[in-house]
């Protein structure tokens, strides 16, 4: 794949390549403690590395959660740059999972400093967040997507308090009457099929995240429903740890379902270092045969 192609591209050929599972790099303190590593910036910087090694060759996409590294400061982010770098020789898509947002020109700056290439912190993707509108979003995506990169923007969260916002009905948009969820799905499916202009993009560089543990259509997504333009990306977490199971993955996603990642932390790492490999390549296995 040339180092031109686009994130849906790569995303694509990850899929083809090793499947949809993302193996999320989430260092907690108690992960630490039972995989023998001290709980600082040396402990999550070795942690990282070894998920890299244990993802490598098995998976196609990591997520390392930023907010392990940062408690450690520079430390932290010094450590996080190792990891990244590992990922990124060892050839696997890397999502950052940053869940940034702020007004247009602040998220800008956020963009350069996840998907710059040669930035320090350099990812092939970042999840964002449009609470302050999808549109305050628009010039990075444009930006990521000149670069090659990708973004997941938060639509449905897995966890329980997202559905009070996620649910809320828009009173004065172009998509007035939909669902907050809806609307982050619907304005990015159609982002993707503006971008894509009529080439043959199998997937779109923009995604969505909605959590596996979500009744879908409670939010006002119709998972069914004809999309215009390429498939959309879906970083699906809240398999394992947060109750939903692989083998739900069509009933859960229906038609959205071409698009998942299941992302997995917790329920994977917690194999502890001996074990971490063969959950990895077990949870592949699985996810294929749920795929059908
Ligand atoms: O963007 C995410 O990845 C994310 C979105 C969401 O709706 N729910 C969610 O759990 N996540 C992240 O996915 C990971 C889930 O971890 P586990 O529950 O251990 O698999 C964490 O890093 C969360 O921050």
């Amino acid at each position: 794949m040339s180092d031109t192609a686009s994130f849906g591209d790569r995303l694509g050929a990850a899929f083809d390549r090793f499947g949809r599972l993302c193996v999320g790099i989430d260092p907690h303190a108690s992960l630490l403690d039972s995989w023998g590593l001290t709980d600082d910036a040396d402990g999550v910087r070795e942690f990282g590395l070894r998920v890299v090694d244990a993802a490598h060759g098995r998976a196609g996409i990591v997520k390392p959660q930023i907010s392990f590294f940062e408690r450690f400061g520079s430390r932290g982010f010094a450590a996080l740059e190792r990891v990244l770098a590992h990922a990124a020789s060892a050839g696997l898509l890397v999502i950052g999972d940053v869940k940034r947002g702020d007004i247009g020109s602040t998220v800008e700056a956020y963009g350069d400093a996840w998907l710059s290439p040669g930035s320090p912190l350099e990812v092939d993707a970042i999840t964002l967040s449009p609470y302050l509108g999808l549109g305050s979003l628009a010039s990075t995506l444009e930006r990521a997507e000149s670069l090659g990169k990708g973004a997941f923007v938060l639509a449905a969260t897995s966890n329980p308090e997202g559905a009070a916002v996620q649910q809320a009905v828009l009173q004065s948009s172009s998509r007035e009457g939909d669902t907050v969820a809806a609307a982050m799905v619907g304005g990015v499916t159609d982002w993707n099929a503006r971008r894509a202009d009529g080439a043959e993009a199998r997937f779109g560089s923009i995604g969505v995240v909605l959590g596996a543990t979500l009744d879908l259509s409670r939010f006002g997504i119709d998972r069914d429903s004809e999309q215009p333009g390429p498939i959309l990306p879906v970083l699906a977490p809240g398999f394992g740890s947060q109750g939903a199971a692989v083998s739900d993955i069509r009933s859960t996603f229906g038609a959205l379902a071409r698009g998942v990642i299941v992302s997995e932390s917790r329920s994977l790492l917690e194999a502890g270092p001996d074990g971490i490999t063969d959950a990895i390549a077990r949870r592949v296995d699985e996810v294929e045969k749920a795929r059908g």
